[in-house]
């Protein structure tokens, strides 16, 4: 038998509205609608399914009110997080919500009702308060930030009835909610599951901890990864569900299963870990492993730790009388090279050689395409963790070319593109200022605003071919500092951005330029003209400046090969 949920009914919405899915279902659709964020629809989606039990809906003031202080319900239930619907003043107005009104739900991605809420309040936060007895305050804590900046200022409270559960198209078969899991384990034959929470791939050190838990507890293994929303710069969940399917070989056969976890993290620590227990207790874990700085975000701006390495530890422990689930805590694990073995920090004799590589160690070598040691991974784990994270030599970049038309841009973009076909190894694709103005641009014109919203599309562009692993030469005019900052931000998501200012002197171009454009807009036959009667902004910090008055085009295309290589893309591996 599975552990009993908190609170002592498992709250599947969906199984209980089942009978009057039709009926909802068709109500919804004429009532006025609220669109979830990311956010609220990873809330809905464990409120629905139970993952959040005994939550039926969201928190109303008086709930809210005991969580933020108290880590209680109002009906005196252990709840350490809020679990709220935030809503503007117009949304309030524009869909009349208030006590007693019922509004559809609904999915920002497909536009489906996936329930109804009977409005029982709709209050003010005192965000301030939340900040700091949730998360302890820290304004650069990211849910801190989310608080302050993206949710709104008004919460709704209510219960919910389910319509329809979410649709996924990844990892379908992973997913599974607490009464499949629960159903899971019955056909297992498993009665003590320890859960492992994870946001990150796992290694050879995540599965000796979960095996020495196992152990310990003479349990098997649940490891439970969120796929929901985790930390900002965390690998995406589609590369780690690769992993963890990759490292599950490496259990005794039958210990263990992975399931997914849609759940919106906070990066809360103390709070989180309790709510973390809670959770895994609805889907079933009679244990769960509370590690070192248990979902706590790291370090703020200052290096200062938002939480103490432990703090989530002493937090579960405090409640773990009412908890229901009882929580394995673990030290960090650490490699003994002569004995080749991972033990628990604590567990170290003094003067023992120890081994270990950070997150930030691991991203560096798969940057660079560096060894990753077998006493720290599994080779099927680095192969997929490579898939996604391609050497230098194998990464997208954009070399953006800047200057006055007719400054050489574009027998340097053109060169540039047969040196780089030449080299091979990736796609290269020339953006001319020409070519966009024709294929993407054709109607815009020269004003400041027709020109930024010309190179955000050339940056758009330049960002998805980086994205795909392709060498983008792009050679617009681009007069102004802020878009092409914008260009640069937006390319950097994906790939390295280089700024190369074209800086040929204004009269060199118009006496060399040979389609008479100069003389046109002297004339006035053309408006607006860069260098002529528009303004031409000096590039801040260009990665390189060449002027083919002084070097000739095949000097400036090997500046720009030397700077590419010396940043490791042009490596020949
Ligand atoms: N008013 C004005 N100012 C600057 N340039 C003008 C203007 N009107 C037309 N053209 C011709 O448009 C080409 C430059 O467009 P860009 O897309 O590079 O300009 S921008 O980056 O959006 O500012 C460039 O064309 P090519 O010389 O064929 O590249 C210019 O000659």
């Amino acid at each position: 038998m599975a552990n009993p949920p908190h609170g002592g009914v498992l709250k599947d919405l969906i199984a209980r509205d089942a009978p009057r899915r039709k009926e909802l279902f068709d109500e919804a659709e004429t009532l006025p609608a609220i669109v979830l964020t990311e956010r609220q629809l990873c809330d809905l989606e464990l409120i629905l399914n139970g993952g959040f039990s005994p939550l039926e809906g969201f928190m109303t003031q008086k709930d809210y009110n005991g969580v933020v202080s108290n880590n209680r319900l109002a009906d005196g239930n252990l709840f350490s997080m809020p679990i709220t619907l935030d809503i503007t003043k117009e949304s309030i107005e524009e869909n009349g919500v208030k006590p007693g009104a019922r509004i559809a739900l609904r999915d920002f991605r497909d536009d489906r009702n996936l329930a109804i809420i009977t409005v029982e309040d709709v209050y003010q936060p005192d965000k301030q308060k939340e900040a700091k007895e949730v998360f302890g305050g820290d304004p650069e804590h990211p849910a801190v930030k989310y608080l302050f900046n993206q949710a709104h200022d008004y919460y709704v409270g209510g219960k919910i009835e389910a319509i329809d559960r979410l649709m996924h198209y990844d990892y379908v078969a992973l997913r599974y909610s607490p009464a499949e899991l629960r159903l899971h384990f019955d056909k297992l034959g498993w009665s003590r599951v320890v859960a492992f929470q994870t946001r990150n791939p796992m290694h050879r050190a995540h599965r000796e901890l979960t095996v020495r838990a196992a152990r310990a507890r003479q349990a098997n293994v649940l490891i439970h990864p969120v796929v929901g929303l985790t930390k900002p710069g965390d690998i995406d969940h589609f590369t780690r569900v690769r992993v963890y399917q990759a490292l599950l070989p490496r259990y005794p056969n039958g210990m263990a299963v992975i399931s997914l976890l849609p759940l919106a993290m906070r990066m809360g620590g103390p709070r989180e870990a309790i709510w973390h227990a809670i959770i895994r207790k609805n889907h079933g874990a009679t244990h769960f492993i509370v590690g070192r700085d248990h979902a706590g975000p790291g370090k703020n701006s200052s290096g200062v730790d938002f939480y103490g390495p432990y703090d989530a530890q002493h937090a579960v422990e405090k409640y773990k009388d009412e908890l229901g689930i009882e929580v394995v805590p673990f030290q960090q694990m650490t490699y003994l090279p002569d004995s080749d073995e991972y033990r628990p920090k604590d567990e170290v004799p003094a003067g023992t050689r120890t081994l270990d590589i950070s997150g930030t160690e691991l991203r560096k070598r798969l940057r660079t395409g560096a060894e990753i040691p077998e006493w720290f991974s599994y080779p099927e784990v680095v192969r997929v963790l490579r898939e996604s994270n391609p050497p230098r030599n194998k990464q997208g970049f954009t070399v953006f070319l800047t200057g006055y038309q007719n400054s050489g841009k574009d027998a340097i973009a053109r060169a540039l593109n047969v040196t780089l076909n030449q080299q091979g190894g990736r796609s290269v694709s020339l953006l001319l200022g020409e070519t966009v103005r024709h294929e993407l641009s054709s109607e815009l014109g020269f004003s400041r605003a027709d020109r930024d919203k010309n190179i955000a599309r050339i940056a758009f562009v330049a960002a998805e071919l980086t994205k795909a692993g392709a060498a983008v030469i792009a050679a617009p005019i681009a007069p102004f500092e802020k878009s092409r900052q914008a260009a640069r931000e937006m390319v950097e998501k994906h790939g390295s951005f280089y700024l190369v200012h074209v800086a040929t002197p204004l009269e060199y171009c118009e006496r060399t330029d040979k389609r008479g454009i100069y003389e046109k807009a002297r004339r006035g036959e053309i408006k607006g003209f860069t260098g002529v009667d528009d303004p031409y902004e000096t590039p801040v910090k260009p990665h390189l400046t060449v002027d083919v008055e002084t070097t000739n085009v095949r000097t400036a295309v090997h500046q720009i090969v030397l700077l590419l290589e010396a940043e490791g893309l042009l490596d020949q591996l």
